[in-house]
């Protein structure tokens, strides 16, 4: 058990409300075939195609993230998460489908999975409705849930061995860098919430939080049975 090395904030706040599908969603028999590499690497070949996808979406929703901020810090927060998207997380990504056999044609060629869709344009409609704080609530299950499915899969004994295929995907999200996105996204849901979160709001930015960790299991789940 990894204790928080902070207080607690909002994020784990919406984890203690959510606890079910948070655990479903992080801790995934597609998480735990990563750790000790017994995954099919056709699933895991599936997976990538569909998140390179999905990461463009994600993009977008950072996008949409800059267009409703109310303020220059605001949209340079959302700024940054985009940055992290476009100049790092999709230079991993496709570095790491090129190792796979995957090449950026093959890629860009591929159809959407309706688990990829749902997911992305939840999150999308999530912040078209909503205001800055929604949106914002529909992400964070993704980098941060991915932050810590990255610490917690490090620490599995052999996790990181040049036996295990998943070591590099596995390294790449318990990395400092994803580490420190994760802290930063945090850190912006508090700021958010500090100005003017109403006690009386919370119970609908949980829906929002659980939902989007349902879709995020659901996208293991597509990924483990192949599903288009
Ligand atoms: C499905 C999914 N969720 C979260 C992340 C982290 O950015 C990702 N790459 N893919």
């Amino acid at each position: 058990m990894l204790l928080p090395s902070h207080s607690p904030d909002l994020f784990d706040r919406f984890v203690a409300e959510a606890r079910a599908d948070w655990a479903a969603y992080v801790d995934h028999a597609f998480v735990r075939g990563m750790g000790d590499g017994t995954l099919p690497q056709e699933s895991f070949r599936h997976y990538l195609v569909q998140d390179y996808l999905f990461l463009i979406h994600f993009a977008r929703a950072y996008a949409l993230a800059i267009y409703k901020g109310r303020d220059l810090r605001e949209m340079q927060a959302s700024l940054n998460g985009l940055k992290a998207i476009l100049d790092v997380e999709m230079d991993l990504h496709v570095g790491l489908c090129a190792g796979w056999g995957l090449s950026a044609a093959e890629l860009e060629r591929a159809a959407e999975a309706k688990a990829t869709m749902a997911y992305t344009r939840y999150v999308l409609e999530t912040g078209l409705r909503g205001d800055l704080l929604d949106l914002h609530v529909a992400l964070s299950p993704c980098v941060i849930g991915y932050a810590e499915i990255g610490r917690r899969l490090a620490a599995v004994p052999g996790a990181l061995d040049d036996a295990n295929p998943y070591r590099v995907w596995i390294a790449e999200y318990a990395g400092e860098a994803y580490q420190e996105v994760a802290r930063a996204a945090r850190e912006n849901l508090d700021r958010l919430a500090a100005e003017g979160m109403t006690e009386a709001r919370f119970p609908r930015l949980v829906t929002i939080f659980r939902l989007a960790c349902r879709l995020e299991a659901d996208f293991w789940e597509m990924g483990m049975t192949l599903a288009g």
